[in-house]
């Protein structure tokens, strides 16, 4: 379900956290698909993605939900009119920043009494309490920075470099998170430069919260959202998760169907 900007609403505050309350939310695309990421890889699941970001990755794959944010309101019945149409017991939360929006909740909350497994995938800036049978959390590391150089083609950073690694990180926040949910944290890796940041937080993180954040939770994931781009990326990325004892998760869903939308 690709679309563009609706015209019933006025135009979501995509970059301003905690922008959206009341009935609905902007939903970019909705499809069902094989989870592509992390430890539940491989599992037919129902995606909602919203529209809306509080952060700009340069590499960011679903690009028309941070820099330039497209989107339908759909109320929440039919959201979950959508997402029984498959015959699926698992529901991704995804965007853009799920977070953002205070309807995720009740969303989450309709899917919790519905009996589906969710999941929530989010950057770890925001904390919500809600029904969250996985966080699949993905800090995002200096390497994500926008910088005049380093930017998706027709985008303008300006502004948002300094914004992105103002609010990329948020200890309190992902602490809150491995607190209260089953979780992952999934970091996006590109080579062995970004593994004294990953290290660095970890320990930070590990001393800031007050359950155990085991080793078999912190994943890496290869930078790409295409086919070539990974293949540049993934041994690589598998072999800093051998040097490190952490997980290895693949990018499925592009080794599969490579960037096409509703995959
Ligand atoms: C589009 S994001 C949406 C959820 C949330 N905003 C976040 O970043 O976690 C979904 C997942 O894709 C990952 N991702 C986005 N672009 C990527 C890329 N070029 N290569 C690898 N992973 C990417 C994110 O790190 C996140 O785990
Ligand atoms: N197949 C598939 N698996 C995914 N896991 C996380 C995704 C996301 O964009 O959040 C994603 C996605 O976009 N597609
Ligand atoms: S935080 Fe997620 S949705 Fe936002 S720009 Fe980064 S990868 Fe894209
Ligand atoms: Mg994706």
């Amino acid at each position: 379900m690709p679309v563009s900007d609706s015209v019933d609403r006025p135009p979501i505050e995509s970059d301003d956290a905690h922008s959206t309350a009341g009935d609905g939310l902007p939903i970019n695309e909705l499809f069902y698909s094989l989870q592509g990421e992390g430890i539940l890889a491989g599992v037919p699941s129902v995606f909602v993605r919203t529209s809306g970001c509080n952060l700009r990755c340069w590499f960011c794959d679903s690009y028309h939900t941070s820099w330039e944010p497209t989107h339908t309101w759909r109320s929440l019945e039919e959201i979950i009119a959508d997402v029984k149409r498959y015959d699926a017991d698992h529901v991704v939360l995804t965007g853009g920043e799920p977070l953002l929006h205070q309807e995720s909740v009740t969303l989450l909350e309709a899917l919790d009494d519905r009996g589906y497994h969710t999941t929530v995938e989010t950057n770890g800036t925001i904390y919500r309490d809600a029904p969250i049978d996985l966080a699949s959390i993905s800090p995002k590391l200096a390497s994500s920075t926008p910088t005049p150089e380093r930017v998706p083609e027709g985008s303008d950073s300006s502004g948002w470099g300094d914004r992105h690694e103002r609010d990329r990180i948020d200890i309190e926040a992902l602490a809150q998170l491995v607190e209260s949910y089953p979780f992952q944290l999934k970091f996006v890796v590109a080579d062995d430069e970004d593994m004294p940041e990953i290290t660095e937080l970890l320990t930070t993180l590990r001393a800031a919260a007050s359950v155990t954040i085991p080793d078999d939770r912190i994943l890496l994931m290869p930078e790409g959202a295409t086919r070539e781009r990974l293949a540049e990326t993934r041994t690589r990325v598998a072999d800093l998760a051998l040097a490190h004892g952490f997980r290895y998760t693949p990018r499925l869903h592009v080794d599969l169907w490579n960037d096409a939308p509703e995959t």
